[in-house]
């Protein structure tokens, strides 16, 4: 699917659609890791004016993207998307 002009299979393949949200569950390996990451996301998402809905329990962090404002996906959502992923391999490296 192209989002402005983005293919959302390339830019974000860990990245499931599911309507016209983007959706991933990261599993880190502790609570501390999972928070860690969840205050990473919300700064940035300060930042960019750009906010997940998104849900924790323990170690999982649900997340689920779209543009509330524009009722779709939009590069914003990709934006924060690649930043989430970024952050999850910080907290948790390789
Ligand atoms: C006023 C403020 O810019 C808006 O409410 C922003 C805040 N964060 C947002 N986040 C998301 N995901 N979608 C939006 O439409 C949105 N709008």
């Amino acid at each position: 699917m192209i989002v402005d002009g983005l293919n959302i299979e390339n830019e974000i393949p860990l990245w499931v659609l599911e309507g016209k949200t983007i959706q991933r569950e990261f599993v880190f390996k502790n609570f501390k890791q999972a928070f860690e990451f969840m205050t990473l996301c919300a700064g940035y998402a300060e930042e960019i004016d750009h906010h997940p809905d998104w849900s924790n329990s323990w170690n999982k962090v649900s997340v689920s993207l779209s543009t509330h404002s524009a009722g779709a996906l939009t590069k914003l959502d990709i934006q924060l998307a690649k930043a989430m992923d970024a952050f999850a391999s910080q907290v948790s490296p390789n």
